[in-house]
């Protein structure tokens, strides 16, 4: 399994762990039908395959196997859950710890149904950056998917941070543009560059990659964490048997401090149940404007009275900012590929 080997080749045998600024697990809400397991340990998923879950477990995260337990149900586990583990939590080769608990998911990045399954399912959990990965040449950029990345992470809850690789072949002042309005963070990369811009963004945050295929990032992570280019074999051969594709989710330790989640099953976001209210809620200036609007407006530029539209005129909302995030409204519709 990829996802061992990777988590296992840490950096931070010579580290002080303190440096690893990494989530904690000390906030545990709980609901009131829960059982209480007292002598649970807390756990992290960061890989699984066929129902067998990979965990870090305590404080020094051993790497622990587990299964799901009767009590939790249908109820599904994801990568970046934070779990509550009971059994043995040793880590020894060869024994499996029980989930018992589910902790309340911080943000959630939901894949799109497709024909193969028409449910629209959780596929990373409690990670707090999108990364969306867009080449500025070869393949050309694709503004509109950029669009729908930041929706998705808008609506997951995370903060989106959009990474334009091949500046050595591609300008990037006019995406750079086409984005200001959103006041996204943008960070651009060229063959040969460095990546220290990248990195001060990654360290310490949980950060999903997203993009389409051959924009460089494969290129990125092995250039981030050394030790990933190991297990891409190993995920390539798992994700071209097509079935598992979905389980093949890991996570990488990044040597600096932080946490990349390498998704490469995604492959269209679910984008048709984000409300308009969702979406505004990530645009502050704007849903305080659109308070004045009336019960049902849209918030489109066909919207008759949107109050959106009256801010503009009356000089206290940018109008750029209105159009990118009436873009962002419409790039809802429609199933590009990632
Ligand atoms: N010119 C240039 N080429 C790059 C850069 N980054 C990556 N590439 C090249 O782009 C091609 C695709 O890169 P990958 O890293 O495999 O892209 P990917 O997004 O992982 O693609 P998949 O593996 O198909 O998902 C490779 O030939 C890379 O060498 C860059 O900054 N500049
Ligand atoms: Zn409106």
């Amino acid at each position: 399994m990829g996802t061992v080997r990777v988590v296992t080749q840490r950096y931070d045998a010579d580290r002080p762990h303190e440096q690893f600024d990494r989530p904690r697990r000390h906030t545990r809400p709980r609901t009131k039908e829960r059982p209480s397991y007292a002598d649970a340990d807390d756990g992290w998923v960061v890989g699984m395959d066929r129902g067998r879950y990979t965990l870090l477990v305590g404080d020094d995260e051993r790497v622990v196997t587990a299964m799901k337990s009767r009590p939790l149900g249908r109820k599904a586990v994801v990568v970046g859950d934070r779990v509550r583990v009971v059994g043995d939590t040793s880590g020894t080769p060869d024994t499996l710890a029980r989930i018992v608990e589910v902790e309340d998911r911080k943000t959630v990045l939901r894949r799109t149904a497709d024909d193969n399954d028409p449910i629209e399912r959780v596929i990373v959990a409690n990670a707090d950056q999108m990364v969306v990965v867009a080449a500025l040449a070869d393949p050309p950029p694709r503004p509109r998917l950029i669009d729908r990345c930041l929706v998705a992470a808008f609506d997951a809850g995370m903060t989106p941070l959009v990474c334009l690789t091949k500046a050595d072949i591609g300008d990037p002042a006019p995406l750079v543009a086409a984005l200001a309005p959103l006041e996204v963070d943008v960070v651009v990369t060229e063959r040969g560059g460095d990546l220290q811009m990248l990195r001060e963004r990654l360290r310490g945050r949980t950060s999903v990659l997203v993009g389409h295929s051959g924009v460089g990032k494969s290129t990125l992570v092995n250039a981030l964490v050394p030790e990933a280019e190991l297990a891409t074999g190993v995920i390539n051969e798992v994700s071209r048997r097509g079935r598992h594709t979905s389980t093949s989710t890991r996570v990488l330790a990044l040597p600096f401090g932080g946490w990349i989640v390498d998704t490469p099953g995604i492959r269209s976001f679910g984008l048709a149940h984000v409300s308009i209210e969702r979406l505004l809620a990530a645009f502050p200036d704007l849903a305080e404007a659109a308070r004045d609007c009336s019960r049902g407006c849209q918030h489109t530029a066909s919207d008759p009275e949107c109050a959106l539209d009256e801010a503009v005129a009356a000089g206290t909302l940018d109008p750029a900012r209105v159009d990118s995030f009436r873009r962002l409204l419409a790039s809802r519709e429609g199933a590009d590929l990632v």
